[in-house]
C-alpha cells in the first residue's frame, strides 16, 4: 500500500493542521439532526478533505455512501444512489450514513447534466446528513452552495508537514535527516498527499534519507513521458498511471498525443476503437478546462487517457519504438512549407513588381516551368537559397548542387569586391596627401592668412581621417522581367 494510503488518518484528532476546521466538522456531526444544513468542505487538493468526511462518519458511527466525479453523476444515479441513501433507513438499521459528494464543483457538460439539480434536490429532501468536497467554492453551482455552510481547508504549513513526514519515518524505521524534511515540505506546497508520496520515493532501498535522496528522487519522480506510455501498456495499475500522468512535465493535451500516437500498436480493432473512444473523452474534458479555465477538469481528462488505453491495451506490453506524434512532424512541415512558400511569393513579387493575387493565378505556373528549365539561372538572379529552388524543381540533389555553386560565386565576388574596395582605399590615402597642402597647416599667429578660404568640400575632405570611402554599389532599381536572368 502506498503510504499516504497507508497513513491516511482514520479518525478526525489525527488529522493534522486545519484545526478549526476539524472542530467544526465533529461539532456538526456531534449536533446534526434532520434538517441540519450539509457542509461543504473546500481547499486545495491532498489537505485532508476527504479523509475528514470518512473519519467524521468513523467517529460517528455512520456508514458511507460516497459518490465521486468517475461515477457518473446524472440526474437519475444521484437520485437512485444518494436520493433512495438519504431518505431510506441506513444498513444497520437504526444509524445513519453520511452522503459525500466528492468534487462536488465538477458537475458539468452532458454526463452530469441535471446533476446540480439533482444534488439540490437530494439536500432538501434528505433524512441523511451531507457533506460535499470541493476544490473552488465558486465552481458549485449557486443552487447547491445556497443550501449548505462551507468549511475551508486552508494549506498545511511547512511545520505541520514536516511534523508528519517525522511521524511517518520513525513509524517505517527509516531515519531522516530534518533538513530533508524540510525540502520535502517546502515543495510540497501545502499538499500532504504530495509530501507524503515525496517521502515514500526518497525512502525507496534506503533506510537513510538525507537531502541528496530527495534531490535525486525529485528529479526521477519526473516521470518521463516515455514511462508512462511504457506502464499504459505494460497494464500498471490505475493509481500508478494516475501518478505518472500527474508527474510527467507535460501538460493532459501533450500527453493525450504521445498515447494516441502508442495507440497504433495495439492490434486488436476493437481494443484499439475503445482506446480512441476514451481519448476522445478525454479530449472532451480538455476542451472544456480551455473553455471554462477549469483545471479540476484536467484530472479527469488525465484519468480518461491512460485507464482507457491501458485497459484496451491489456497489458500486452509495447512492441514498437515508443515515438512523438506523427501530427507534430506534419506540423512542423506543414508550417515550413508554408514559410517557404509566402517567402517565395514575396520575392518573385518584389522582384517582378506583381501583385500577389496575380501572382498565385496567372504567373505561378509560368515561372516555375521557366526556373525548372534553367535553374541556375534564375537561382542566381532571384537569389533562391537551397529549400527555395527545391521547392519549384522538387529535385533536392539538384536544389543543394546550385545552391552550393550560387554560394561558392558570391563568396568569390564578395572577396574580389572587398579587396576592390581596401585597392581603392589605398589608392585614396595615397591620394590624400597631395590634396593636403591646400589647405592642411595650422594656421599660427605670423601666418598670413590664406588669400581664399579653401573650398568647403576640400576642408571637410582632409579633416576626416577615415580613407575616402568607396562608393556603394548603385542599387539596380531598373524593373525586372522574367527574362533578365538570360
Ligand atoms: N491534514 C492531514 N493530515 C494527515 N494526513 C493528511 C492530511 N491531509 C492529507 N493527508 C494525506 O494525504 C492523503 C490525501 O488526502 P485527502 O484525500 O483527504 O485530500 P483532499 O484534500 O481530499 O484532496 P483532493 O481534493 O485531491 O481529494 C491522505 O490519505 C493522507 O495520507
Amino acid at each position: 500500500m502506498d503510504w499516504a494510503a497507508q497513513y491516511r488518518p482514520q479518525h478526525l484528532q489525527d488529522i493534522v493542521g486545519n484545526g478549526s476546521a476539524i472542530r467544526q466538522i465533529a461539532e456538526w456531526g456531534r449536533s446534526w439532526h434532520t434538517g441540519v444544513r450539509p457542509l461543504i468542505l473546500y481547499g486545495k487538493p491532498g489537505i485532508g478533505k476527504t479523509t475528514a468526511a470518512h473519519a467524521l462518519a468513523r467517529d460517528m458511527g455512520w456508514d458511507v455512501i460516497e459518490l465521486n466525479a468517475s461515477d457518473q453523476r446524472t440526474k437519475g444515479v444521484i437520485e437512485k444512489i444518494a436520493g433512495a441513501g438519504s431518505t431510506t433507513a441506513s444498513l444497520t438499521g437504526t444509524g445513519r450514513r453520511l452522503i459525500i459528494f466528492d468534487e462536488a464543483d465538477n458537475i458539468h457538460g452532458n454526463a452530469d447534466r441535471g446533476g446540480a439539480r439533482a444534488i439540490a434536490e437530494v439536500i432538501r429532501s434528505s433524512l441523511q446528513p451531507i457533506i460535499l468536497i470541493a476544490n473552488d467554492l465558486y465552481g458549485l453551482d449557486q443552487s447547491i452552495r445556497r443550501l449548505c455552510d462551507t468549511v475551508q481547508f486552508r494549506a498545511l504549513t511547512t511545520k505541520t508537514i514536516a511534523a508528519h513526514l517525522h511521524y511517518i519515518c520513525s513509524r517505517e524505521g527509516v531515519d531522516c535527516d530534518a533538513a530533508a524534511l524540510q525540502q520535502i515540505a517546502d515543495n510540497s506546497g501545502g499538499d500532504m498527499r504530495s509530501a507524503v508520496n515525496s517521502l515514500s520515493a526518497a525512502a525507496i532501498g534506503t533506510d537513510h534519507v538525507s537531502t541528496a535522496e530527495v534531490q535525486t528522487s525529485q528529479k526521477d519522480e519526473r516521470t518521463s513521458i516515455f514511462e508512462l506510455i511504457k506502464a499504459i501498456h505494460a497494464g500498471a495499475d490505475d493509481d500508478i498511471l494516475l501518478r505518472y500522468a500527474r508527474e510527467v512535465n507535460d501538460t493532459p493535451d501533450t500527453i493525450e498525443q504521445w498515447i494516441e500516437e502508442s495507440i497504433g500498436s495495439v492490434k486488436d480493432t476493437e481494443d484499439k476503437a475503445y482506446a480512441y473512444e476514451t481519448l476522445a473523452r478525454a479530449d472532451r474534458f480538455i476542451g472544456r478546462t480551455y473553455r471554462r479555465q477549469y483545471y479540476t477538469l484536467w484530472k479527469y481528462a488525465s484519468a480518461l487517457m491512460v485507464m482507457g488505453p491501458a485497459e484496451a491495451a491489456g497489458g500486452r506490453g509495447i512492441h514498437a519504438r515508443i515515438m512523438p506524434p506523427e501530427r507534430w512532424r506534419k506540423m512542423g512541415t506543414g508550417r515550413k512549407q508554408k514559410s517557404l512558400r509566402s517567402n517565395i511569393m514575396g520575392k518573385l513579387g518584389e522582384t517582378y513588381h506583381i501583385p500577389g493575387n496575380a501572382l498565385r493565378e496567372d504567373f505561378f505556373t509560368p515561372i516555375t516551368k521557366l526556373i525548372e528549365a534553367d535553374p541556375e539561372v534564375y537561382a542566381r538572379a532571384l537569389y533562391l537559397d537551397r529549400d527555395e529552388l527545391e521547392f519549384f524543381i522538387g529535385d533536392k540533389t539538384q536544389a543543394a548542387s546550385i545552391a552550393k555553386t550560387l554560394a561558392k560565386e558570391r563568396r568569390e565576388e564578395e572577396r574580389g569586391y572587398t579587396k576592390k574596395k581596401v585597392k581603392k582605399g589605398q589608392k585614396a590615402e595615397k591620394e590624400t596627401p597631395k590634396k593636403a597642402p591646400d589647405v592642411q597647416p595650422t594656421l599660427t599667429a605670423e601666418d598670413d592668412p590664406p588669400e581664399a578660404p579653401p573650398a568647403q568640400e576640400t576642408v571637410n575632405e582632409v579633416a576626416d581621417p577615415k580613407p575616402a570611402a568607396a562608393p556603394e554599389p548603385v542599387p539596380d532599381t531598373s524593373q525586372k522581367t522574367l527574362f533578365d536572368g538570360f
